[in-house]
């Protein structure tokens, strides 16, 4: 290894999980890539209980955290050729998966399935690399993993069978909320909307910080109240059992400060629009990595 990624938190014992989700998992689960959304998965298989001893990691470029996990008997780089997954997690970028995912076709051979993170890459393309008729899951995490608090979305194949499913379900849901459609050609959007959306809600915290100092703040002042702002409000929408518009209208006092602000950011070129077009390039993007 020549270079490692830099150190991310990670629970340094996992909790105890006994009887958990992850329980009955015997493994091997490997882990094609262990990246910003990987190593997110790989800390909530951890978190969850999952022994290291179970999860196999492929990552030419391991953070240090993931390398200690060898302490735990995590396997970091075997000969892929001598394994029978269980489960196979594909989370390398999509322009690289041509080239980086066909020499682990024979990973499934023993019916693994395959469960895979990246944006736009179709079933059809796993079936491609893995053969006909092997089990693959393609979902779209988002970076609140990180924290158990992601959202993610996914859909089967037919070959997937009922434990299948569950083992997906539950390998996803380490690191929060799963839901499944049925319809894959949902999930360009739903990249768009979930798998994208966090970076729109840390641009809106940048963008509230700039707009403060335009309006005369000391740029620090501007930053920690935009920050603080954006998070308060995504935690009170989080505990809150009322939904995102009550919520707003509850800031808004009839002819007030937050009144004409809305005027600006709810005109008909405000931030429908705009959002919309955003989404809609995202989607575009997802459909065109497909390849
Ligand atoms: N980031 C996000 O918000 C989200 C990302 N995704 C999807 O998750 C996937 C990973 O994204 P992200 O974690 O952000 O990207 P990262 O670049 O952080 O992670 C990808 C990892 O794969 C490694 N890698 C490269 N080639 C190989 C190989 N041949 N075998 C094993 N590992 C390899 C990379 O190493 P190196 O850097 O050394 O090349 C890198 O560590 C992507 O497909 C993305 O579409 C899905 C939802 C959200
Ligand atoms: O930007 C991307 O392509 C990935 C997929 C969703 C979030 N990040």
């Amino acid at each position: 290894m020549s270079q490692s990624k830099p150190e991310t938190k990670r629970p340094a014992k996992p909790a105890s999980a006994a009887g958990g989700p992850l329980h009955g998992i015997k493994g091997p689960v490997v882990l094609v890539g262990a990246g910003k959304m990987g190593g997110a998965l790989l800390d909530g298989w951890l978190r969850l209980g999952l022994d290291a001893r179970k999860i196999v990691v492929l990552e030419p470029h391991p953070s240090a955290d993931v390398a200690a996990q060898a302490i735990g008997g995590l396997r970091l780089n075997p000969d892929p050729a001598g394994l029978k997954p269980e489960a196979v997690v594909l989370a390398v970028k999509p322009q690289t998966a041509a080239e980086a995912l066909p020499p682990l076709a024979g990973l499934t051979a023993a019916g693994a399935v395959v469960i895979s993170i990246m944006a736009g890459k179709t079933l059809g393309f796993l079936e491609q690399v893995f053969g006909a008729g092997t089990p693959a899951v393609r979902a779209m995490p988002n970076t609140p993993a990180a924290i158990g608090r992601g959202m993610t979305v996914a859909v089967a194949n037919a070959a997937v069978p009922e434990a299948g499913r569950t083992l997906a379900q539950n390998l996803l849901g380490a690191t929060g909320k799963v839901d499944w459609v049925a319809e894959e050609g949902l999930i360009d959007a739903v990249t768009a909307v979930s798998g994208s959306g966090p970076a729109y809600v840390f641009l809106l915290a940048e963008s509230l910080a700039r707009a403060g100092v335009a309006a005369g703040l000391p740029a620090e002042l501007a930053e920690k109240i935009a920050r603080e702002t954006v998070a308060g409000a995504g935690e009170l929408l989080f505990r809150s059992p009322l939904d995102a518009a009550t919520l707003r209208k509850n800031v808004t006092s009839p002819g007030g400060t937050t009144a004409a602000a809305l005027d600006v950011l709810m005109a008909k070129d405000g931030l429908d629009p705009l959002l919309e077009k955003a989404v809609a390039a995202a989607t575009r993007r997802s459909r065109e990595l497909a390849g």
